[in-house]
């Protein structure tokens, strides 16, 4: 059995934030992630869970100036105090809301930056890790596409992986985006294979187009089925962007157990 999340980023993005929770819950999901829930405070967020009885699984750190064409910090030399910030922003949200990972956003830095992005990357990275202690939160680095993302500090799994060795901790893991993997790098079994004890969260969308996962170039019934023979007890998160209306589109989900699945530890 494999255990979805609605990411309310994307799905029933036609309502104010705080009903989406409950739009989750009304077409089977037990747990959802977001982007950057920071707009609205503890309690109100805390008043939605309460309501739709479901469980926020993942936050984002905040993106920093995103009209100014930010998207994350903790990769971009000279930014270290507003990622600090953020980061205990984030933590602060993640230990009163009960939210078990949050995926810290590397950003943008130009193609001269890279090498000190990368020293930039694994230093507040290691800070993040004592500060999130025994808490039990873990960590996450996305790699995303270019295509989407231009700019984008962390574009591949394997760079991934380098800034995990030098991180030198567990409680940091890999995002894979199976969408962002696809567009950029392909071989998705593979990489799934080759990198399997560092992934931490799973997400999922068809390729090219980012709807729902039930058509394009990616068999994801056959992506799902390799998940759940190898024993995956991680989430996968619904990061689409549903061609009409989620509530419509929902069939996809059916076929995994949507609406049958219990809540996870
Ligand atoms: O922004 C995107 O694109 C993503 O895939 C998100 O998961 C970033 O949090
Ligand atoms: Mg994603």
């Amino acid at each position: 059995m494999i255990q979805l999340a609605a990411n309310i980023a994307f799905l029933f993005s036609n309502r104010p934030f705080l009903e989406r929770f409950e739009a989750a819950k009304a077409v089977g999901f037990d747990c959802v992630e977001c982007h950057w829930p920071y707009d609205h405070s503890i309690e109100e967020i805390a008043g939605a869970l309460e309501r739709s009885m479901v469980r926020l699984t993942g936050i984002n750190t905040p993106p920093g100036d995103m009209g100014a064409g930010e998207l994350g910090l903790a990769a971009v030399p000279g930014r270290e105090e507003d990622f600090e910030r953020g980061f205990d922003l984030a933590l602060s949200y993640a230990k009163a809301l009960g939210v078990r990972m949050i995926h810290v956003m590397a950003g943008n830095v130009p193609d001269d930056a890279r090498t000190a992005a990368f020293e930039t990357f694994v230093s507040n990275l290691k800070k993040a890790v004592e500060k999130v202690g025994s808490s039990g939160i873990t960590l996450l680095i996305e790699p995303l596409n270019t295509i989407d993302r231009p700019g984008y500090f962390l574009t591949s799994v394997e760079q991934a992986v380098e800034v995990l060795d030098a991180v030198g901790s567990d409680r940091v893991k890999i995002l894979f985006d199976v969408y962002h993997v696809q567009l950029q790098q392909g071989n998705i079994i593979n990489r799934l294979e080759w990198n399997w004890a560092r992934i931490g969260h799973i997400q999922i969308a068809a390729v090219p187009d980012r709807g729902e996962p039930d058509t394009g170039e990616i068999n994801y019934p056959f992506v799902i089925q390799h998940l759940v023979m190898k024993g995956y007890s991680g989430l996968i998160g619904a990061e689409y962007q549903p061609r009409e209306t989620t509530e419509t589109g929902m069939a996809w989900a059916w076929q995994y157990g949507l609406g049958r699945t219990g809540n996870p530890e």
